[in-house]
């Protein structure tokens, strides 16, 4: 059995992660990269699927967990009427090849304890060939093989099923270790999991000691950068959307994608979010990626890529995967990768102008980027795309879209205005001048008093509520507030916000059938909008409610179902996670009153 998506813990090493239950299951872990097949996928099937369990071997409860303070180290404690046991779950992140390090600590009494590793690689289909060569076990699978090193012997049996049974003692500990090598390569020295532990937790307070967020939410400020900073592969410095594919967006229901992949528009609000929590350094790198993803003709421009830039992501359905909670299909790879999403230039050149803005040493290609972005997008912004939510409807004029383009071009205009780079300003300001005008004749109902979803219709859609952070409006311009009125009135389930409105008539947009949870983003949005306009305690109500649905480890996904009280889609998702950090900022700017509050967050 599977347990609630806010049963789960998450651990990486910034180049791959796993999930790992309450109960002390690892239900998904993918090796070698975040995007690889998985050796442990009973999260979207069953055990049968690969699972490694760790806990004591009779009754038992889980008594308590938590990650090690301002670090990724992982303690789960349980206890049965023989005693205490602590497991420590680390993945290190500066070992040679990635690994897993499950560390059992006897706190009370004597606890027998039971693991049973069983592992089928590419997303839970092949079974490996186990091999035992003394107190290690060698895992292998086509292109795969994995090493379980541990202080106790398992038992291979008949089923291919490691199981350990080993007790342990108040002050006595006893540790796991598995390590991921291509199968062709020599087998690993053995690793020493205690200076690993030592050494992964103090990487990860030192991270986050660099953290400038003072204010008052500073712990779930800092749970949220180590997320984020977790989904980034370090190798690269490509940004992940979430760690999980096809953790249903509604539970039972198709909406099942899979984030292991590396969005503009995701990776890119990533950036923004640590720059402005003072990790210069990850700007840097990002930087590096883009130019190298991007390179090249504009028009090939993608809005989304592979870890490494790769440009073919196929979509695939996994049959023999029952799926979350029977929510099938299991999806591999993204159509959207084939899309077209206007907002996505926004975005990019929104990251460059606050790269500079930050003081980052300037790159000759960046701007030589920007400028071919903007040759590209003068002719093209008329276009209809797919939008910010991916439609997989017909392209449309979608306002958010235009307002993004908006972004793009007011910020090539500060490269010029505001660092002296070369550029025609005059042209783009006119350029910029046609889009604010289009957005409000097309995108604006007067009626209505709001934006509206796309040209010409009367939906509403909360990426609306970004036109003021981008610095479109100000937050306290009546069209912003009429449309913020419109969002709670006509979004809002239990004070949370749908993207969209979800209606039969939506399928002919979205091209997907109608249903699933609130949007936690998009719920973020809304409080930086009150927050903006002055409405500061009740856009601290809001925030207050979103943080007490995280989970118990200050974790979020992407949703949230209002009827079964749970978190849906998938887990962790940086979008979530960025947008609790930026509110968390806007407070800050709140509370130090009128003078320190920006009516726009990001005008360049
Ligand atoms: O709802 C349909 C789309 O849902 C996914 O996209 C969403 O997640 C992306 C990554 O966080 C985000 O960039 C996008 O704005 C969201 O709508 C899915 O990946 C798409 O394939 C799907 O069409």
């Amino acid at each position: 059995m599977t347990l609630p998506i806010e049963d789960y813990a998450f651990l990486g090493d910034m180049k791959t992660s796993a999930l790992i239950g309450s109960n002390g299951d690892v239900d998904w872990l993918c090796l070698p990269r975040f995007d690889s097949g998985a050796c442990f996928a009973a999260l979207l099937g069953d055990a049968g699927n690969g699972r490694w369990s760790m806990a004591p071997a009779g009754e038992h409860r889980m008594s308590a967990r938590r990650y090690r303070p301002d670090s990724l180290v992982l303690e789960t404690e349980f206890r049965s009427e023989d005693g205490v046991v602590r497991v420590v779950d680390c993945m290190p992140v500066d070992a040679h090849r990635t690994c897993l390090i499950r560390r059992v600590e006897g706190v009370e009494g004597r606890v027998r304890m039971r693991s049973e590793a069983l592992m089928r690689f590419d997303y839970g289909s092949i079974v490996p060939w186990v091999r035992k060569e003394g107190r290690r076990l060698h895992l292998v699978a086509g292109p795969d093989s994995c090493y379980l090193d541990s202080d106790v012997e398992f038992d291979v049996g008949a089923t291919d099923s490691p199981v350990a049974e080993f007790t342990v003692a108040a002050g006595e500990s006893t540790d796991f270790v598995l390590i991921w090598t291509p199968a062709r390569a020599a087998a690993p020295e053995p690793v020493d999991a205690d200076a690993l532990i030592e050494r992964t937790d103090g990487f990860w307070r030192k991270w986050a000691s660099e953290c400038t967020y003072e204010g008052e939410y500073r712990d779930a400020v800092v749970r949220s950068l180590i997320t984020l900073k977790a989904l980034t592969h370090s190798p690269g410095g490509g940004i992940v959307a979430a760690a999980t594919t096809s953790l249903p967006e509604q539970l039972g229901g198709v909406r099942n994608w899979d984030y292991r992949y590396c969005w503009l528009r995701d990776a890119t609000l990533t950036l923004l979010t640590l720059l402005e929590s003072g990790y210069t350094q990850a700007a840097v790198e990002w930087r590096e990626w883009l130019l190298r993803a991007v390179a090249g003709e504009p028009a090939q421009m993608r809005i989304m890529y592979g870890i490494e830039g790769e440009r073919r992501l196929p979509e695939l359905e996994l049959d023999w995967l029952s799926g979350y909670e029977g929510s099938r299909p299991v999806r591999t790879g993204n159509e959207a990768a084939q899309q077209w999403q206007l907002d996505v230039y926004g975005e990019v050149m929104d990251v460059f102008h606050q790269a500079r803005d930050h003081g980052i040493p300037p790159q000759e290609q960046a701007w030589e980027l920007q400028r071919h972005l903007m040759d590209f997008l003068e002719s093209h912004w008329r276009e209809p795309d797919n939008g910010i939510w991916e439609m997989r409807g017909p392209r449309r004029h979608f306002t958010h879209s235009k307002i993004m383009a908006w972004t793009a071009v007011d910020r090539a205009i500060s490269g010029v205005e505001r660092f002296g780079l070369e550029g025609p300003a005059e042209k783009w300001r006119r350029l910029r001048d046609d889009i604010f005008e289009d957005v409000c004749s097309n995108g604006y109902d007067p009626e209505r008093r709001a934006f509206t979803q796309y040209y010409g219709s009367s939906a509403l859609d909360a990426s609306l509520l970004m036109a003021s952070s981008v610095g479109f409006l100000p937050a306290t311009d009546e069209r912003m507030r009429g449309t913020v009125d419109a969002v709670q009135r006509e979004l809002c389930r239990g004070g949370l916000v749908e993207r969209y409105s979800m209606t039969e008539a939506t399928e002919q947009v979205d091209g997907l059938p109608p249903g699933e949870g609130v949007f936690l983003p998009c719920t973020f949005w809304l409080v930086d909008n009150l927050v903006m306009q002055g409405r500061v305690d009740e856009g601290r109500g809001i925030f207050e409610h979103l943080l007490s649905l995280r989970n118990d480890l200050g974790l979020l996904a992407e949703e949230y179902d209002t009827d079964a009280g749970r978190l849906v889609g998938n887990f962790p998702q940086a979008l979530s996670h960025i947008a609790l950090v930026n509110s968390a900022f806007e407070l800050e700017r709140g509370r130090n009153g009128p003078a320190q509050r920006r009516a726009n967050s990001r005008g360049g």
